[in-house]
Parts: C-alpha cells; sequence; structure tokens
C-alpha cells in the first residue's frame, strides 16, 4: 500500500492514511481521453459553457475522514449521474503528482501544484466527481457542491479497524472525525451554500444520499427559467 499526504493537510490526523487503488481509473480515462461519447458532448458543450459563464454539469466535490464512504458513495453516484468520479489517490499514483516519501510523516508527499495543474482542464469542463480527504488546496471555482461525509464515531472505529488501522493511525482518524476536521475545512475554505453534511452510517444513507445528490445534479443542469 502507499501513503499519501499533503503538506497543508489540516490534519496531522490524516497524515498516516492509507489510499487502496480502487476501480474508476478506466472510468476516468475515458472522460479525460474524450473516447466516451458522454464526455465528446461536455467537450463540445464546454464552448457553450464558456459562452454563458456556467458550466454544463456541475463539479461535485466529496470529502470526509478515511473510511466515511467517499469512494463507495462516488462510485454509485458516477453511475447515477454520468459524472466522472476522480479518486485523487489514484490520480496521484497513477501520474506520480508527489514530492517523493516524508520519512518524519512516513508517507508520500502530495504535489498540490501537480495535482491542480493535472486537472485544470478537465474542471473547467464540468461533469466531475471528486473524491479526497482534504479540500483546501483545490481552487474554489472548480466546485459547485461540496459535500462532506460524516460516520459515527464507532462504526468508523469498526471500519478502520477491519482496514487494519492500528493505534495512532486508528485514534488520529477517530479524532479527526470527533472535531470534524474536514466540515471544518470545507466551511473555510467555500463559500457556506455551497457546503453540505451528510451522515454515512449505513447503506440506506449511501442510497439517500446518491438520491439526493442525483436530483440536485438534474436540478442544476436544468435550464434557468426566466
Ligand atoms: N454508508 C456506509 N454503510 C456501510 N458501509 C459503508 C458505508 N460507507 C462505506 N462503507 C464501507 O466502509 C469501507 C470504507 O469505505 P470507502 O473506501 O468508500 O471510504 P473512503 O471514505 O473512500 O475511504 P478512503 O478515504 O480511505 O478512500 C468500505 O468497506 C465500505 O464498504
Amino acid at each position: 500500500m502507499v501513503v499519501f499526504c499533503n503538506r497543508k493537510c489540516t490534519s496531522v490526523l490524516l497524515m498516516y492514511h492509507f489510499f487502496c487503488v480502487g476501480s474508476n481509473l478506466q472510468r476516468r480515462n475515458f472522460c479525460k481521453s474524450n473516447t466516451s461519447p458522454f464526455c465528446i458532448v461536455v467537450g463540445q458543450v464546454a464552448v457553450m459553457v464558456l459562452e454563458n459563464g456556467k458550466r454544463k454539469n456541475p463539479n461535485i466535490l466529496v470529502t470526509g475522514t478515511p473510511g466515511t464512504g467517499k469512494t463507495t458513495m462516488c462510485t454509485t453516484l458516477a453511475e447515477a449521474t454520468q459524472l466522472c468520479h476522480i479518486n485523487i489517490g489514484e490520480l496521484v499514483k497513477e501520474k506520480n503528482l508527489h514530492d517523493g516519501w516524508d520519512d518524519e510523516l512516513d508517507c508520500y508527499v502530495l504535489n498540490e501544484d501537480l495535482v491542480c495543474d493535472e486537472l485544470e482542464d478537465v474542471m473547467e469542463e464540468g461533469g466531475n466527481i471528486v473524491d479526497y480527504h482534504g479540500c483546501d488546496f483545490f481552487p474554489e471555482r472548480w466546485f459547485d457542491c461540496v459535500v462532506v461525509l460524516q460516520t459515527d464515531n464507532t462504526i468508523l472505529y469498526d471500519r478502520l479497524s477491519r482496514r487494519g488501522y492500528k493505534d495512532s493511525k486508528l485514534s488520529n482518524n477517530i479524532e479527526c472525525e470527533i472535531f470534524q476536521v474536514l466540515l471544518e475545512e470545507a466551511k473555510d475554505s467555500y463559500s457556506e451554500e455551497k457546503v453540505i453534511a451528510l451522515k454515512s452510517d449505513n447503506i440506506d444513507d449511501i442510497s439517500r444520499n446518491v438520491a439526493t445528490l442525483t436530483d440536485w445534479v438534474r436540478n442544476w443542469s436544468l435550464p434557468s427559467q426566466s
């Protein structure tokens, strides 16, 4: 397993988080290479978007303490909305967007500039769901909605224990959730009306959150009534 963090990580608490290799790389690559019909459409529409000063499709940031269910929810949401799921951990790993290993932090150091440069064009087009346990280094203009997933401490403890998290890594992440570090980071980094906290304790929560966000995406994309 490979570890990443970013230097400005609000929380030393998150520094020990391990990223897992997920299954969305292929899907994201399709989108980035414009080979999917959906993304070709998005690309064509981008011209209109610039003319209107509004993206045709929204960008959503999904953040939260490791284990709160970001990747699980983003995967389902991407299927429901046909937006592109971009898992930052996978992207950093795939494109080497880091500054190497930090012995003290015991992790690779994510290079924020490289990550932002890599994503600038696709974010400008819109239609992305970005999945990362931090949010303060992305340009604010990228996102139309910032979702912070939150999980009951006992449930999160069990999830992270099952992952093999131990000792300080486990307690640091639980403290991060108790002190709502990611929610505070989101509120500090984005305008209040963009930030929404959603509970992610069980499967029903995932279904409800996906339904809520899918409706929001549909409404966002509708032409405004004037
Ligand atoms: N709402 C939920 N109900 C039940 N199980 C969940 C829920 N959300 C996530 N899980 C489970 O918890 C584990 C962690 O989920 P997931 O990898 O999606 O979290 P994450 O926030 O993306 O973590 P990371 O930041 O480390 O990538 C998985 O085994 C997943 O099945």
